[in-house]
């Protein structure tokens, strides 16, 4: 049985984040992806132009049918940009055991305002507690925990900090904080262990959706049965590949290639062969 994946973001028409990104992603993942769409959102490799959010029980009307006839295996969340679909979301998926993906999602890297400022609390209050795993960049980090992170110090205690907030564990990502060459994601546990992923760091402006991508990515190995650790390695090789094989498409900042991890797969035999 292939299993199902389920994510709750926004639509990126570009298709390089938000829910192109997640279903591209479980795709090649090997599982069956669906999605609930919160927002849509006109937007391209050169920015967001305009959004329009999904009224919230419409987002319930498609989480409802989803949950209703599918057994989901992992759901992951991206942009959920208001507090009225915060509270629903959370309100709904607080009835199932499944575990739970969050991608704090809040400002696209062009700068525009995924996550409106009303819906922050909501976020902290409703939906972390909620979560398996959290999987916030440094930006978003610092606005949830009111701190400023410069140092692996400064990480260190953001995340335990985050963990207060109620995620089992937490994932900081690395992409924003440059450390040796590398690009360097670290996993929180409540019990104070720490893990850390570690790939060279790219230099490349296309890294439009990497990390509604690796989010996606985690939540397709946890729905095949991976242990979470087991699953972020397999995320981090995903994420490397798209990355490091880009498309050039568009004029801004472009996508990853979602292809890259099975091309390498097939290549090698090996996706860690890089
Ligand atoms: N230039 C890069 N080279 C290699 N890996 C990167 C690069 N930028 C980001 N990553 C990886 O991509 C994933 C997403 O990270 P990040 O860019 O911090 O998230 P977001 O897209 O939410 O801002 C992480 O695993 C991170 O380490
Ligand atoms: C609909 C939508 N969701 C999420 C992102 C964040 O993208 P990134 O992963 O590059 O921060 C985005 N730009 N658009």
């Amino acid at each position: 049985m292939i299993p199902v994946t389920l994510t709750i973001a926004g639509s990126d028409c570009g298709g390089g984040a938000g829910i192109q990104a997640d279903l591209k992603t479980f795709q090649e993942l090997q599982t069956f992806g669906t999605s609930v769409i919160t927002a849509l959102t006109a937007q391209n490799t050169l920015g967001v132009h305009d959004v329009q959010a999904v009224p919230s029980d419409f987002v319930i009307a498609q989480l409802n049918a989803i949950l209703d006839d599918f057994d989901v295996s992992a759901i992951k969340t991206g942009m959920l940009f208001s507090s009225d679909i915060i509270r629903a979301v959370s309100e709904r998926l607080q009835q199932e055991k499944i575990p739970l993906i969050i991608d704090p999602v809040m400002i696209a890297k062009g700068g525009a305002t995924l996550l409106k400022t009303e819906a922050m609390d909501a976020m902290i209050t409703h939906l972390l507690p909620l979560a398996t795993i959290l999987t916030p960049n440094i930006p978003e980090a610092e606005q949830l925990t009111n701190t400023k992170i410069t140092t692996i110090d400064d990480v260190h205690q953001a995340a335990a900090l985050l963990l207060q907030m109620g995620p089992e564990m937490i994932i900081m990502k690395g992409g924003h904080i440059a450390e040796d060459h590398a690009a360097t994601d670290r996993l929180y546990f409540k019990d104070g262990r720490v893990l850390t992923y570690s790939s060279q760091r790219i230099a490349t402006k296309d890294t439009h959706g990497t990390g509604c991508t690796f989010s996606a990515a985690i939540t397709a190995g946890i729905a095949y049965g991976l242990n979470v650790d087991e699953a972020i390695k397999q995320a981090k090789d995903f994420i490397f590949h798209a990355i490091s094989d880009g498309l050039g498409i568009g004029h801004g900042h472009g996508p990853t290639n979602h292809f890259a991890f099975n091309n390498a797969l097939r290549k090698t035999g090996d996706p860690d062969a890089h």
